[in-house]
């Protein structure tokens, strides 16, 4: 295997010659992706680590595992107990420890005390383990870890920037230790998965998903910029919480705002550049449209849950086609949520419809509807209606319930989008399947607790006919003497592998045609025995080759589109995207 990567990162290196910066896009400021496992790497910092500062740097300590040469080298002789042992016994121990934990929050407590201990055997577990720990680092237990963030913080782990640093926040961007970061997650905590506002607690969520964008995209930690917008909060829970960590107000909203995330936007790009991805996250609707239509024409931006969402979800129904028959515009989708994620993907999929269908968006969009918490989007609800679903009003007779809507419109694909758990009932399942063969079922909403409904419902309640996929992850299901394996409809599957293609390629605007290049990536990574079990999405333990692929086909696109700006493009864009991404094991010290 590291054979092969080293292969990879020679012919990634002989791709881009004559002069290419390091071994790929992904900077490696370090010299230690560069480096071959039989060359020595310095480990500096801003001098050389050495004695007990260098146990105590998570990016550079090895516990046990630092050889006796290494121990009188670098002077920690003494600091360690003597044996010395290796990275898999080190992983193998952890995982032992870990597993003995029986609350999933003191499992991510655990992991992420390692990730400050020792970075590299945190990635290491993370991506050996990706099925089993993905639901401690990320949802559902990131959410219950951002509900409680106030008890169980600890040390920073990214910026916090508050309104109280107005006029100074290049001053604080520059207090980062790292000055060469290409991707930072931001947001503002109102929207937390579909917990609502959790304020400055909302951190856990870019941590989560930059640990995310190493593990299974190949970003490196130093690269990654976890950033908390902290304008206050509505949430009267936190605000009386002795343990709340963030600002005391009432969220700060029009002009006050604006300027702030105007001076943030501004200073990001002052500080790092044209080329640095800024994702939004979890910001609540009513900014997080404004804010990508604004920052779209000036900035390398990406709003997960309106884009990477779409183009997860446009994924799995185009895998679906398999099961199901026919092409996308032979589907009627009904949503129950029309905000960021439901309106995004409605987009995307009319999008592609469009593309295939060659008939004009207009037409396309016709073939979705949306249902609000005021019941299905119509013609006569039109002027009342925020900007982003006046799209969907279509002529129809005004309906109240998910129930009426689904028995009216008869769709194909019935997608949860709305925050708000068990609101896919029994009726509604049967009704699906009363009409459908295979009728798709896709509950996103996160976490667990808001899913529109479990696994075992809809296998149940379909009679074992649904296609069924969900945001958070449920166990496989057995119904009638048959094991139903459900699929993780989640945007991890493709913001890592996208940023890595941004990374790559050098890529200045995010455009909607590389959500579909990353989207038809992914559907292409089903495999037969996928679809076997029902999957609609190929599992997560292969997801670095997945993700290398998807980074290729958005690299292929921003090249195409003329985004691109790191020259001559690879030949082989799959290669190198694989030749650039950050692996977790040990380095050797001189
Ligand atoms: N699986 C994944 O990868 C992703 C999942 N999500 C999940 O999707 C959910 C929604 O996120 P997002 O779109 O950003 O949120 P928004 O707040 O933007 O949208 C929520 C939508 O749901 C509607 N809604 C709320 N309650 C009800 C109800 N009882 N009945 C019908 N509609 C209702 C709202 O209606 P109204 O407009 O009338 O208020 C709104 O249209 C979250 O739980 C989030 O975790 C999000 C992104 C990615
Ligand atoms: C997955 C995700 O981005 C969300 O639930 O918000
Ligand atoms: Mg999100």
């Amino acid at each position: 295997m590291e054979s092969t990567l080293r292969e990879l990162r020679a012919e990634g290196e002989s791709v881009m010659k004559p002069k290419c910066t390091v071994a790929g896009g992904v900077e490696d400021a370090y010299g230690e992706d560069r480096a071959t496992e039989e060359q020595l790497v310095t480990p500096w910092t801003v001098s050389v680590a050495s004695g007990y500062s260098l146990l105590r740097d998570p990016r550079f300590n090895k516990g046990l595992a630092f050889t006796e040469k290494e121990r009188d080298a670098h002077y920690i002789r003494g600091l360690l107990p003597p044996a010395c042992i290796t990275q898999e016994l080190q992983e193998k121990k952890l995982m032992n420890n870990i597993r003995q934990y029986q609350l999933p929050l003191q499992r991510y407590m655990a992991m992420m005390e390692l990730e400050e201990r020792n970075e590299r055997l945190f990635y290491k577990l993370l991506i050996d383990n990706v099925e089993e720990l993905l639901p401690i680092v990320y949802t559902p237990t990131v959410g219950e870890a951002c509900q409680k963030y106030g008890s169980i913080f600890r040390r920073p782990q990214g910026l916090f920037i508050s309104l109280k640093e107005k006029g100074k926040i290049l001053e604080v961007l520059k207090n980062w230790p790292e000055k060469s970061i290409q991707v930072i997650v931001v947001t503002d905590g109102e929207r937390i998965l579909g917990l609502g506002d959790l304020g400055c607690q909302g951190m856990g969520i870019p941590v989560g998903k930059l640990a995310l964008y190493t593990a299974l995209g190949g970003i490196r930690p130093s690269s990654c910029l976890p950033i908390t917008i902290d304008v206050g909060t509505n949430n009267e829970k936190l605000l009386e919480d002795e343990f709340y960590i963030g600002l005391r107000q009432k969220r700060a909203t029009g002009q006050e705002y604006a300027e702030l995330l105007h001076e943030f936007m501004t200073a990001v790009k002052q500080n790092y550049g044209e080329k640095v991805l800024i994702q939004f996250e979890d910001f609540a609707n009513h900014n997080a449209f404004v804010l990508l239509a604004k920052y779209g024409t000036t900035h390398l931006v990406f709003n997960d849950d309106i884009q990477g969402t779409a183009s997860v979800v446009l994924a799995g129904l185009v895998a679906a086609l398999k099961l199901v028959g026919g092409t996308l515009a032979d589907q009627t989708f009904l949503f129950l949520g029309a905000g960021e994620a439901g309106t995004g993907i409605a987009e995307l999929i009319a999008l592609q419809m469009s593309k295939e269908s060659k008939a004009p968006l207009e037409e396309t969009r016709k073939k979705i509807w949306l249902v609000d918490s005021k019941g299905l989007i119509v013609s006569s609800r039109k002027e009342s209606l925020q900007h982003f679903k006046k799209p969907w009003a279509h002529e129809h007779e005004p309906v109240g319930t998910l129930l009426d809507a689904v028995k009216s419109i008869k769709p194909t694909a019935l997608i949860g989008s709305s925050g708000v758990g068990k609101t896919f009932t029994k009726e509604v399942i049967e009704a699906m399947a009363s009409f459908n063969e295979k009728p798709i079922i896709l509950a996103l909403s996160n976490p667990t607790s808001q899913s529109e409904c479990t696994a075992a419902e809809a296998y149940n309640w379909s009679k074992g006919q649904a296609i069924f996929a969900s945001g958070s992850p449920f166990d496989p299901v057995e119904y009638n003497g048959k094991t139903f394996v459900p699929g993780q409809a989640n945007n991890a599957y493709i913001f890592p592998g996208f940023g890595l293609g941004l990374v790559i390629s050098g890529a200045i605007r995010v455009h909607d045609d590389m959500l579909l290049s990353a989207s038809e990536a992914l559907a292409k990574q089903v495999t037969l025995e996928n679809f076997d079990k029902g999957l609609i999405y190929p599992p997560f333990s292969n997801i670095r080759t997945i993700s290398a692929h998807i980074a290729a086909n958005v690299a292929a696109k921003a090249y195409d589109l003329g985004l691109a700006t790191r020259l001559p493009r690879p030949q082989n864009l799959v290669k190198y995207a694989e030749s650039c991404m950050y692996t977790p094991v040990y380095r050797s010290y001189r």
